[in-house]
């Protein structure tokens, strides 16, 4: 670690009744870069991205974003409306949350609500059709249309969201949540139900979203060959706790990691490893 975080997450704790999803977890995301969260089913993943994101109020602990110019935030004390906007924290959902019956375009659109509103004075200007109102809509459209050249589907941008192919509705959804133009895109399982080639296509989008706009991505996948090539670091957790962190191949080659994927414990690991199977 740099010493360059965007996001730090301190001693979280989540309990559901007596279900304890999260127990005390640190980990921290460095600013520009990809970092994975994994684990097996049930190791409260989703718990951490909806405390993150405002979806659960944590019982315990702290999550802080830094902004670029030093503005410090406790995402904790806000609901998702104020992370969202503040914190500029978006996210997906593991499953596919577009508007299916809008365009493409449209779905493109609605994301770029809040910065629409402020431009259109609370819809007064936009009625009357004042300049600044027709530029910021225009800025929309223009921003919309980018990302979808991106994700290579300005050919389809009148089609109805629903009407596109699964993986073409996965990396729609990533086009969405980064026309809100995020300080931290946070994902949750983007590769679910993608076949190689669009698996490909996803680790190449999100590369290139690194890339070119300095996004810091926070990434839940059990899709181990996106995990592998694109992520700069990797938390994992198991029952809750962080069992492990380090880079793609120090958790590949982690006893640890790969016993709690086997359900196993670390000797039966490192007896598997051992024999190369
Ligand atoms: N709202 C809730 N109420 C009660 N229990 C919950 C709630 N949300 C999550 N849990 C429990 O918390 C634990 C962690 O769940 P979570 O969904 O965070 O795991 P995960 O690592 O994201 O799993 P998966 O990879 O299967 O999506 C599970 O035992 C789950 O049943």
């Amino acid at each position: 670690m740099s010493g360059n975080q965007i996001l730090s997450v301190d001693r979280l704790s989540m309990r559901f009744g007596g279900i304890v999803a999260v127990n005390d977890l640190s980990f921290d995301a460095e600013r520009r870069k990809i970092t994975a969260l994994i684990g097996p089913n049930g190791a409260g993943k989703t718990t951490v991205f909806n405390c993150i994101t405002g979806f659960y109020k944590p019982t315990s602990g702290a999550i802080g974003l830094t902004h670029d110019d030093g503005q410090a935030i406790r995402l904790e004390r806000l609901n998702d409306f104020r992370i969202a906007k503040l914190a500029k924290v978006a996210r997906t959902f593991q499953n596919i949350r577009l508007f299916p019956g809008m365009t493409a375009l449209e779905n493109l659109m609605v994301a770029q609500h809040n910065a629409l509103m402020r431009a259109s004075g609370l819809t007064f200007l936009g009625l009357i059709g004042a300049p600044s109102w027709r530029n910021a809509e225009q800025a929309a459209i223009d921003l919309a249309r980018t990302w979808l050249d991106r994700i290579g589907l300005l050919d389809r941008a009148d089609d109805a969201a629903g009407n596109l192919p699964y993986g073409d509705q996965r990396r729609l959804e990533i086009a969405r949540a980064m026309c809100t133009q995020p300080a931290l895109l946070c994902l949750d399982e983007p590769a679910a139900g993608l076949n190689a080639r669009e698996s490909a296509a996803l680790s190449e989008l999100l590369l290139s979203i690194r890339a070119d706009q300095g996004t810091s991505i926070l990434l839940i996948e059990h899709d181990m060959s996106v995990v592998m090539e694109i992520s700069d670091h990797i938390v994992v957790m198991d029952h809750g706790v962080k069992i492990a962190e380090g880079t793609p191949r120090e958790i590949r080659d982690d006893p640890k990691v790969i016993a709690a994927y086997l359900g196993a414990d670390e000797e039966e690991a490192i007896a598997v490893m051992e024999s190369g199977a």
